[in-house]
Order: C-alpha cells, then sequence, then structure tokens
C-alpha cells in the first residue's frame, strides 16, 4: 500500500512511496506510515490506496511522486553528446543545493567542464567522507528508432519513462538527492560527510572531467573514502554491483605498402598486411569468447573482449592505396599481465610483413579493484544494508569503462551501482527507458545505504 494524503480536496501529496503496511488507529481519522513515520489527521478525510505494483502507476502529473516528476525534469536538459548543455545541468544541482539546504562547490577542471559538488557535512569531519558521483552527460540518440521524443521523458500508461539518460544515468542523480532530501526532512545526521559529484565528459572517456577532477585540490579536499558510482541494469531480480572494471585500449593498427594500379596482382600490399593483423586479432576475439561461452562462471567483465570499429585508407576503386589502418575497442581484464599483452599485440604486426605499426589511442594502464568481502568495512556496510532489505546481490567487473577508474586509480574504493533490477539493459540503447517503481525503489535503497555507508566507524587509518 502507498500512503498518501490529500493537501486539498482535489489533490495529493505523497509523503512516501513504500509497500509497507499502514497502521490505521481505529475510529479516528488518524493514520500514519510505517515507513516514513509521517502522519497526518485533518478536516479532510484521509485517503489511502490499497495499490498492487501493477496500477501503481499515476493518472496524472498531480498524483505523480515529487520524486519521479523532478527525475524528469532533469532528463529533460539536453546534455547530450557532442555538445551537451552543461550549463543547465549545473544551474539544475545549483538549485537543488539551494533547495535541499547542501554547500554547493562548482570546479571548472577545463573551459565549460565544471563538477559540481553538493555537500551534506557530517558531525565528525575527522573522518573521511562518501563521495557519491554521477555524470551528466549522456550519449546520442538515433531519433528516428525511438518510440518518443529521447528528451521529453515521456511516461506511458504502465509508468515507463523513455529518454536518453533514463537508466545512463540521470536516475541515479536523483536518486541520490531524494534519498538525501528524504533523510534530511527526517532530521538525520551522520558522522560521514556526503558529497555528491556531478561530472561532464564521461561518456567521451572522462579527460575533461574525472580524470582532471582527481587531480586537483578541490578533490582531495573532499577527502573521500569511498565511493558509489553508476552501474547497469539487470533483467533479473538481482541487482549488478562493480568491483572493478576493464580497461579500455583504443588501439590504431596502420599497414604500408606497395600503391599500384587496382587490375594488377601488387605484391607486399597494405592491403593484404592488414588482413592478417585483422585475422590475428579476430581470432583471439573468438578464443576470448568462447571461453566466456563454455564457463558459466565467468561474467564478461572477466575475459579481455575486442571489436573492429573502424577500417580507413584508399581513395579510388583502381587505386591499390599505400597506407590502409584498422581501429580497434579492446577492453582488457584486470588480471591480464599489460606487458605481455601488449607484447602480443606487437608480434601479430611484426608477423604480418614489414611496415606495420600500432598506436594507442586510449591505453588505461591502473585498474583497481574493490575488495567484496568483510575485510573491506565499506563492502561489509554495503552488502548488509542489501542483505536486511533483501537484495539480492551480483558482484562482477564492469565490461565498459566509468568514472570509477579514475576514483580507484586515486586510491579510493568505489564501487559501481545502479539500483534498477526488473530492468532491461538499454543504455546506449533505442527507446533508453526506466520504470518509476524502478526508480522510487532505488530512492529507498540509497535511504538505506546512504546512513550505512555514512555511519562506517573510523578505519584504523582514520584514527
Ligand atoms: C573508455 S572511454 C569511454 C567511456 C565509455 N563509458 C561508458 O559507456 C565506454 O566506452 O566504456
Ligand atoms: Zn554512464
Ligand atoms: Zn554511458
Amino acid at each position: 500500500a502507498r500512503c498518501s494524503h490529500s493537501t486539498r480536496p482535489t489533490g495529493w501529496r505523497w509523503c512516501c512511496f513504500m509497500e509497507r503496511p499502514l497502521t490505521l488507529t481505529r475510529g479516528s481519522s488518524w493514520a500514519h506510515c510505517s515507513y516514513c513515520h509521517r502522519g497526518a489527521t485533518g478536516p479532510w478525510p484521509l485517503t489511502f490506496q490499497l495499490t498492487t505494483r501493477s496500477a501503481m502507476t499515476s493518472k496524472g502529473p498531480e498524483e505523480e511522486h515529487p520524486s519521479v516528476t523532478l527525475f524528469r525534469q532533469y532528463l529533460r536538459i539536453r546534455t547530450v553528446q557532442p555538445k551537451p548543455d552543461y550549463g543547465a545541468a549545473v544551474a539544475f544541482f545549483e538549485e537543488r543545493a539551494r533547495q535541499l539546504g547542501l554547500g554547493c562547490q562548482k570546479v571548472e577542471v577545463a573551459p565549460g567542464y565544471v563538477v559540481t559538488v553538493l555537500t551534506w557535512p557530517g558531525t565528525n569531519p575527522a573522518l573521511s567522507s562518501i563521495l557519491l558521483n554521477s555524470h551528466t552527460d549522456v550519449v546520442p540518440v538515433f531519433k528516428e528508432h525511438w518510440s518518443h521524443d529521447p528528451f521529453e521523458a515521456f511516461k506511458d500508461s504502465e509508468g515507463y519513462i523513455y529518454a536518453r539518460g533514463a537508466q545512463d544515468m540521470k536516475c541515479v542523480s536523483i536518486q541520490y538527492l531524494e534519498a538525501v532530501r528524504r533523510l534530511k526532512v527526517e532530521g538525520h545526521r551522520f558522522p560521514r560527510t556526503i558529497h555528491m559529484t556531478f561530472v561532464p565528459d564521461e561518456e567521451v572517456g572522462g579527460h575533461q572531467g574525472m580524470e582532471l577532477f582527481v587531480q586537483r585540490p578541490e578533490f582531495h579536499a573532499l577527502r573521500a573514502g569511498f565511493a558509489l558510482d553508476e552501474g547497469i541494469a539487470n533483467p533479473t531480480d538481482a541487482f549488478t554491483v562493480f568491483y572493478s572494471e576493464r580497461s579500455p585500449w583504443w588501439v590504431r593498427v596502420t599497414s604500408t605498402g606497395r600503391p599500384g594500379h587496382g587490375s594488377l596482382f601488387i605484391e607486399d600490399t597494405a592491403a593484404e598486411k592488414l588482413h592478417k593483423v585483422v585475422s590475428s586479432i579476430l581470432a583471439f576475439r573468438e578464443k576470448e569468447w568462447q571461453r566466456l561461452q563454455s564457463n558459466p562462471h565467468l561474467k564478461e567483465g572477466a575475459v579481455t573482449s575486442v571489436n573492429l570499429t573502424k577500417l580507413e585508407g584508399g581513395v579510388a576503386y583502381n587505386v591499390v592505396p599505400a597506407t590502409m589502418s584498422a581501429s580497434f575497442d579492446f577492453r582488457v581484464a584486470p588480471d591480464v599481465d599489460f606487458k605481455a599483452f601488449e607484447e602480443q599485440l606487437q608480434s601479430w604486426c611484426q608477423a604480418a610483413g614489414e611496415g606495420v605499426t600500432l598506436e594507442f589511442a586510449q591505453k588505461w594502464m591502473h585498474p583497481q579493484v574493490t575488495p567484496t568481502d568483510d575485510s573491506n568495512p565499506w563492502w561489509a556496510a554495503f552488502s548488509r544494508v542489501c542483505k536486511d532489505m533483501n537484495l539480492s546481490l551480483e558482484p562482477e567487473i564492469m565490461p565498459a569503462a566509468t568514472d570509477s577508474r579514475f576514483i580507484r586509480a586515486v586510491g579510493v574504493p568505489a564501487l559501481g551501482f545502479s539500483p534498477l533490477n526488473r530492468t532491461p539493459v538499454l543504455l546506449h540503447d533505442h527507446d533508453e527507458r526506466l520504470h518509476e517503481a524502478v526508480f522510487l525503489r532505488g530512492v529507498d535503497i540509497y535511504t538505506r545505504l546512504l546512513p550505512a555507508l555514512a555511519s562506517v566507524p573510523a578505519l584504523p587509518s582514520e584514527s
């Protein structure tokens, strides 16, 4: 059941959104919600909706949960690559800070690239802080393949909100904020300071976002002891939580050879040699794919993946080009010997013949693992809350790359977690969407996680 009471004869106000028993005091209009402990009595009759999950849809804007309304407002800000409206996003978070009574700091890490930090001070500033990170940019869309405008935040009759960023990762930003709001409204304070960082540029590598921010004095001043960042939806009842990432290696192989007329058997051509390297790399890809397929215990992040993503070269049908290149997106598993792997890449090029070289457009060399056992007090706190809430966790290595890699690389343990279960994985996809009930459940989850994380006792390194 959901508790709600009208603030005026025709309107509704949610005081919370939980499937919790409502406690009704017989014989009076007094009632209270067993979750938010808000109660109400008043001249107007209290109306309690006994609602099943399937019927948990809003009939109109006046009945929409205010957290959902805020989520949809944020989704409508067009922070879409390659020209995100970062100014509008920063202004949105400044307003959130004003409304929530939070500190607000703007750090311009590069011209036009601002990291916005909202801070809820803890009662013991000597302790390290909790960092709740989210990126503000979203990937482009192919509008013709969407059922609804990707920036309208349309909500259908079932309660699905369609928008770019609905899963990746504007939901998490608002879930953080709404959990903090709820906890502040309830009068809570915690020993550890909570910082919410809203950063640009993640979808294009974070090189003008988190990668610069972690080098700044303003980041070090946050004294982050632990961080949460994005995860990925899970279509089952379980929640995926990421404790490490694969390392993105973006490799461009350039092959040079003899040019000539397209009608002749030119020897030692660039194309023949490039073909050999492409074949070697795709054979490696097939081997890793088979390794993943044949071991049910392996998840995607545990093997190294590669995709051939660009082929370039040539000027005309009948001209054999002197140069051709192929570009690859490698995601190297954290347990790989990086030196040996790079030597393998070089040997594939040498075996193809003279004049075949490789260069790196991106080469992440600092994989870190955040322990997922009780030796890690942050994991202990995180997993205990999930256990108490009967949430099933699936710890994995993040197949893609997120800003967490930069945070872990400067010594801050981080978990990638987006509380989105029973949700198809649609990040970067057409019709990216999220059900409002899943979104709201995520607010509840953070409302339980934040107190636990912000109350982790002083670590040995902090005493
Ligand atoms: C590796 S830099 C680009 C980061 C991007 N992140 C999420 O999609 C990714 O491709 O994984
Ligand atoms: Zn993301
Ligand atoms: Zn993304």
